[in-house]
Parts: structure tokens; sequence; C-alpha cells
């Protein structure tokens, strides 16, 4: 007997305006028990440029709707890449282009994911990255392609005015360490080399 085998879920992605940086569209397969969805697929994300083992998988919850977390970049040799998904609520997912010589260096993407979009941000190496939460009880599952390596953690300001994000709500709780991160201008930082 031949049973209509269901096409697998999949994930496709699409170009942003910055090169490397990959929006990420989940499928959910539904059915009278409830929904399937696939977070990561090696063939799939080499498309996108993802090209080495998965090296750390990360959970983050934040309760409260205005907080903002970031923005974090590792620096070279120890440069990742990530992939974030929202898995409850939702957040406004903004990278920064720190390529040196990139003609976008400087420049930022954002995205609202959440549970519901599905969507996804492929993050490459010489990013950083930060959201902020726009519902409370926001969760957020991470793919790391490289280790946590404390010593080699770089941060922006998030209200950095050379950056001058536009976060959609007033900025709310920051860790003490985002809220010290220092202003470009202060720092000559002329970007990373990956
Ligand atoms: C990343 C990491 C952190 N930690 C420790 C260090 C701190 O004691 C504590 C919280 O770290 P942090 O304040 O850096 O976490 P977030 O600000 O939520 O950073 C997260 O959100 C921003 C937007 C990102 O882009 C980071 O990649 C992501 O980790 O966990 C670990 O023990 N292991 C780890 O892999």
């Amino acid at each position: 007997m031949n049973v209509a085998v269901p096409s697998p879920s999949r994930l496709t992605v699409a170009d942003t305006p910055l090169v490397g940086l990959k929006r990420i569209q989940r499928q959910y397969l539904g059915d009278a028990r409830g929904c399937f969805t696939r977070l990561f697929c090696a063939e799939e994300l080499a498309l996108a440029g993802w090209t080495k083992p998965i090296a750390q998988i990360n959970h983050t919850y934040t309760a409260r709707r205005g907080t903002v977390r970031g923005l974090h970049f590792q620096h070279p040799p120890h440069a990742e890449q990530k992939l974030v998904t929202c898995l409850r609520g939702e957040i406004w997912d903004v990278a920064v282009d720190l390529r040196a010589g990139s003609p976008t260096f400087l420049h930022w993407h954002a995205e609202r994911l959440s549970r519901d979009n599905g969507l996804a941000l492929l993050i490459p190496e010489g990013f950083a990255h930060g959201f902020q939460a726009l519902t409370d009880d926001v969760e957020l599952l991470y793919c790391h392609s490289h280790p946590y390596v404390p010593q080699a953690e770089g941060g922006l300001h998030p209200l950095d005015p050379r950056l001058s994000l536009p976060w959609p709500l007033p900025v709310g709780t920051l860790s003490a360490r985002d809220a010290a991160h220092p202003w470009l201008a202060e720092t000559g930082f002329a970007g990373v080399t990956p």
C-alpha cells in the first residue's frame, strides 16, 4: 500500500542587504497532534555559508519586554557564526557588520524573529549581534560554530550614536557588561579581520 510521505520540513535561505547575513525560514508541519519543525540542517545551511560543526548550543530566557542583550562578538581567531532562533515570544534581532574593509562596515540589519513567524538569523563571522525583547518571556536558542572564549569577547554599546540603532521599544534592562561597552568614537575601532 503506497502511503503518501509528507514533504519534510525544510529551511529556506534568503539574502539580506549585508553580504553573508542570511534570513532563515522554518516550516511548521502540523497534524492532529501538533506540529514539527526543523531548527538546524547542516546540508541546507551549508547553502547559507554554515560549513563548520556546531560547537555549542545555548539557550537564553529574557523576562521583560524592552530588555536588550548585546551587542556581542568574539575576536579572531575565535570568531563564530551564530544561528539565532526565537522559541518563545518575539524579538527585534540586529546584526552589525564589523568586517574591516567591508563596504557595509558598521551597517546593521534587523529582523523580527518569533516562534510564530518561524524566522531565524544566520550571522556570519565578523558581525556583532544583539536583540531587544518585544514581549515578556522570550526564549532564544543559539547555535555557535565556535566555543565560548571569554577572553576573546568584544562588545558594542546598544546606544552607541555611531550605530544609532532604532530599538523598537525604550531600552530596558542591560547587563552591567553591556552598559559598560565603550562607544566606537572612543576606541577608533577599525573592524575585525575574520
Ligand atoms: C555566551 C556564554 C556566556 N556564558 C556566561 C557568561 C555570563 O556569566 C553569563 C551570561 O553571559 P552574557 O551576559 O554574555 O549572555 P548574553 O548577554 O545573553 O549573550 C547572548 O546574547 C547576545 C545577544 C549574544 O549574541 C551572545 O552570543 C549570547 O550569548 O553566561 C557562558 O557560561 N557560556 C557562554 O557560552
